[in-house]
């Protein structure tokens, strides 16, 4: 069997008049997190862990921030075109882990809500799911969320096996089952569907 990890990165400064959304869950707070998107430091990082971890490029690459689309974008949408990716590839997730340091608000008090939320998000058990926090101590960050995140990944079927059934998928409809298949009922992936190359080949030199 083979496995395979990813880590992913990411920084949003603290703004007034937005909603707070870390995780995919809206917390109540007296500052979101200022970004092209709705700021979701959390779910920017998974992504990146994900994509990492198939070798599939980073978020900016296919979300750039200076596309307008993204403006105030969900940041589920990134999340599921890296689940995409990662099904594509032949792999499925095994655990992901995730450390956020911010100074407020506590998230100690929310993390089970949170570790629900994100594994809903990824077809996972809240099991699968690490939600860690700490406080940027000596950093000088205390405007700053940062989110850091590891993923693990086992292929979810051989590649001859994927060969077949991708060369058999003729509609739509039959490609979806495949990617069903892939990654697990334990979720709706009718909305999936790639977005726009990880990489402009045309600038290949
Ligand atoms: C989620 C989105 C939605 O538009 O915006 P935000 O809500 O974070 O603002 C973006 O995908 C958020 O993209 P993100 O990857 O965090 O942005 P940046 O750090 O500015 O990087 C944009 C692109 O530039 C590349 N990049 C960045 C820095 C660097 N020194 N060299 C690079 O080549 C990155 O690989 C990435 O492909």
């Amino acid at each position: 069997m083979s496995m395979r990890i990813g880590y992913g990165f990411d920084s949003h400064a603290f703004k007034a008049g937005v909603p707070l959304v870390i995780g995919g869950l809206k917390i109540e707070h007296s500052e979101g997190l200022a970004g092209h998107s709705d700021g979701d430091v959390l779910l920017h990082a998974i992504t990146d862990a994900l994509l990492g971890a198939v070798s599939a490029g980073d978020i900016g690459s296919f979300f750039p921030p200076s596309d307008a689309r993204w403006k105030n974008a969900d940041s589920s949408i990134f999340l599921q075109t890296a689940l995409e990716e990662i099904a594509v590839a032949g792999y499925r997730i095994v655990n992901i882990d995730t450390v956020l340091v911010l100074a407020a608000p506590k998230i100690g008090p929310i993390a089970g809500e949170l570790r629900e939320r994100v594994a809903e998000l990824l077809g996972v058990k809240p099991g699968e799911v690490g939600i860690k926090a700490k406080t940027p101590e000596g950093l000088n960050q205390d405007h700053v969320a940062v989110a850091h995140a590891t993923v693990l990944l086992e292929s979810a079927t051989s590649p001859e096996q994927l060969t077949a059934m991708t060369a058999a998928a003729d509609t739509e409809d039959q490609m979806n089952a495949v990617v069903k298949t892939l990654v697990g009922d334990s979720r709706d992936v009718s909305a999936l569907g790639r977005k726009v190359p990880a990489f402009d080949t045309d600038d290949l030199t």
